[in-house]
């Protein structure tokens, strides 16, 4: 791969249970182990991939749900550029779990501005027949809790597991260049006479 890649912290936080190994093992090897044990701290791997023209090297980091590994995952989330919020259709539970994630990310990520900071919501599982979560209702909490991306995956029969790690890329870089864009506005002001009233930032 040439040209130069951008190195990209991503990081899968959700319930213990809910796939989170099983779609990086997916994503980066290809592979689907239906007797997955949890995992106990982090993990990461990493897999190259081009997104919109621009290569990456994506370092997926891959942590423990189950609550009694609290103290191991939470010095990880420092660093981080995207955050994956992962629930499984099948387990209410791990649903109604997203907000505590999502703000125990926040806390020890130490995010300064959270409202712009690159979440994307995975519903995995979709193979299984019995969900207790629609698709409705996971589409509406992401709107209501930032207008998040939401995608339905199965890391079981490989649905949609590409997408949605391309699709962190694409929030990172969209907020890289909201940024870039909003830099680029300041300095221009700054030579101009006339004050634009319009702050992007
Ligand atoms: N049917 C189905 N089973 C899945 C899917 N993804 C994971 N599983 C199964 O669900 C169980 C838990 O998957 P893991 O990937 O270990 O879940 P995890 O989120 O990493 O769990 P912790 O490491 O405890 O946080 C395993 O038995 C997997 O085989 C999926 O998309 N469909
Ligand atoms: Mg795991």
């Amino acid at each position: 791969m040439t040209g130069k890649s951008l190195l990209l912290k991503v990081i899968l936080l959700g319930d213990g249970g809910v796939g989170k190994s099983s779609l990086m093992n997916r994503y980066v090897t290809n592979k689907f182990d239906s007797q997955a044990f949890h995992t106990i701290g982090v993990e990461f791997l990493n897999r190259d991939l081009e997104v919109d023209g621009r290569f990456v090297t994506l370092q997926i980091w891959d942590t423990a749900g189950q609550e009694r590994f609290k103290s191991l995952r939470t010095p990880f989330y420092r660093g981080a550029d995207c955050c994956l919020l992962t629930f499984s259709v099948d387990d209410r539970q791990s649903f109604e779990s997203l907000g505590n994630w999502q703000k125990e990310f926040v806390y020890y990520a130490d995010v300064k501005d959270p409202g712009h900071f690159p979440f994307v919501v995975l519903g995995n599982k979709i193979d299984k027949l019995e969900r207790q979560v629609t698709t409705e209702e996971a589409q509406a909490w992401c709107l209501e809790n930032g207008n998040y991306p939401y995608l339905e995956t199965s890391a079981k029969d490989d649905t949609n597991v590409a997408v949605a790690f391309e699709e962190a890329v694409r929030q990172v870089l969209a907020v890289e260049e909201q940024l870039e864009h909003c830099m680029l506005g300041h300095t221009i002001d700054l030579h101009s006479s006339s004050k634009s009233g319009s702050s992007c930032c």
